[in-house]
């Protein structure tokens, strides 16, 4: 099936999974087709090899950024990701994708300065603040972080996006694509 078939029903299998699941957890919670088509974008511009994303669910942002780039995308989620390993070998970019199962704040705590292109935030929203300085910390010059979710929870990233606002060495902007991704840049 070609690829982007297989997203589009995986999208549409997360929207039907997600209206039967009462609690807010236990649903998919895929990011928007447009907004993940940005991602892809942004990332195909900035030639990003190392791509961290922290929130795997079922996978479906994972393929998107891994069909983008030439390098690696490494994704981490608390919960095993049993139907994304699986969905990764469907679409055939198992090769591309290192899957960790593990906290989102004590993975970027461990891992190297520097060593990132892309890190793409995707979880509990509220935690990120208390990431920090981690998200910063391994990116490359140049490198972009993405936070999904900024316009439909204003509230909940209201803090994360101040620390980046008052912080000279990014350039930042939301796009009001999807439910808001909000990108910025670590300059040169
Ligand atoms: C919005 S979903 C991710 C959707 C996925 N990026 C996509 O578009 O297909 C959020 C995911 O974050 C995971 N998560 C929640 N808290 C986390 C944390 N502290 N560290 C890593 N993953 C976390 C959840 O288990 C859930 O699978």
């Amino acid at each position: 099936m070609p690829l982007r078939a297989l997203l589009d029903d995986l999208y549409a299998e997360g929207q039907d999974f997600d209206a039967r699941q009462s609690d807010r957890r236990d649903r998919r919670r895929n990011l928007e087709p447009d907004a993940a088509e940005l991602l892809a974008m942004v990332l195909r511009i900035a030639g990003a090899r190392d791509i961290v994303e922290i929130g795997t669910s079922n996978g479906y942002s994972t393929l998107w950024l891994a069909d983008a780039t030439a390098g690696t995308v490494t994704t981490v989620d608390v919960a095993p990701a049993t139907e994304a390993r699986a969905t990764a070998a469907r679409a055939g970019l198992s090769g591309k994708i290192v899957f960790e199962t593990a906290d989102g704040g004590d993975f970027l705590a461990a891992r190297p300065d520097r060593s990132v292109d892309l890190l793409f935030l995707d979880a509990e929203r509220p935690e990120y603040p208390g990431w920090w300085p981690h998200p910063k910390r391994v990116l490359r010059a140049g490198g972009v972080l993405a936070i999904d979710n900024v316009l439909s929870h204003p509230g909940e990233v209201a803090p994360f996006l101040r620390l980046i606002a008052g912080d000279p060495d990014f350039t930042a902007s939301t796009v009001a694509v999807g439910k808001g991704l909000h990108l910025a840049v670590l300059r040169e």
